[in-house]
């Protein structure tokens, strides 16, 4: 459950990096100021942090850079090895975002990039439910994530892809699980989480959503 794309993660994770450093014309945009939005969200995460889908760890290396303490959470056995030699100052776990370790630091935010699409609907509903349990009071959950900001930008995007010949994009589009803003924002919102989104590039945005007191 929720870790059906794994094995496309283990064949990848050798050339991931070269991905989001814009080599693939394919994806260039989707990842479009991906150094710079990782930056970003590693400033806004409060130590303890936990980081879900941590991929070759980008964004949990400019976490520790912050000197912030993270733990990891990926399923992908091949990036979990690239993750590990490249910040091994961070824990780095086995477990996806509905099955995770048990840990005993209190976690203030808790943080994932270019990941969270990866659960469809109902396990997006259970994972909040879950961090609203894992948060401290006032904790934050902080993700980027591909998402449409309506129906009418998802088939622009999707048509955009096809005209340029990116018949993969196109397909992802269609078959992964990204959301509709108004749809994540009522999940957040019925768990009593207080949430905003801001636009970063053509395709990612920023989601915070603070739970209450
Ligand atoms: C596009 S990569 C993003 C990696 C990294 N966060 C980044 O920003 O470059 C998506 C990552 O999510 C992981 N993933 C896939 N399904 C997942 C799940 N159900 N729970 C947690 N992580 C998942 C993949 O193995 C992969 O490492």
């Amino acid at each position: 459950m929720g870790i059906e794309f794994v094995d496309l993660f283990d064949q990848w994770a050798s050339t991931y990096d070269e991905t989001v450093a814009g080599n693939d014309p394919e994806y260039r945009e989707v990842f479009s100021g991906y150094d710079e939005i990782l930056g970003k969200l590693a400033g806004l995460a409060q130590s303890p942090v936990m980081e879900f889908g941590v991929g070759t760890a980008n964004l949990t290396r400019k976490i520790i850079q912050h000197n912030k303490v993270v733990f990891g959470i990926e399923p992908s056995r091949e990036m979990r090895k690239i993750a590990k030699i490249k910040c091994p100052e961070a824990g780095i776990y086995e477990g996806d975002f509905l099955n995770y370790p048990t840990l005993v630091a209190p976690i203030r935010s808790i943080v994932s990039s270019f990941a969270f699409h990866h659960l469809n609907s109902e396990e997006k509903k259970e994972a909040i439910r879950n961090y609203k349990e894992l948060l401290e009071p006032e904790g934050e959950v902080i993700f980027i994530d591909t998402l449409f900001k309506d129906e009418s930008y998802k088939h622009t995007l999707i048509k955009n892809a096809e005209e340029q010949g990116y018949s993969k994009l196109a397909q992802d589009l269609q078959e992964e699980y990204y959301p509709y803003l108004e749809d994540l924002k009522e999940m957040f919102v019925k768990e009593g989480f207080e949430v905003s989104f801001q636009q970063l590039n053509k395709y990612a945005w920023l989601i915070r959503a603070k739970k209450g007191e």
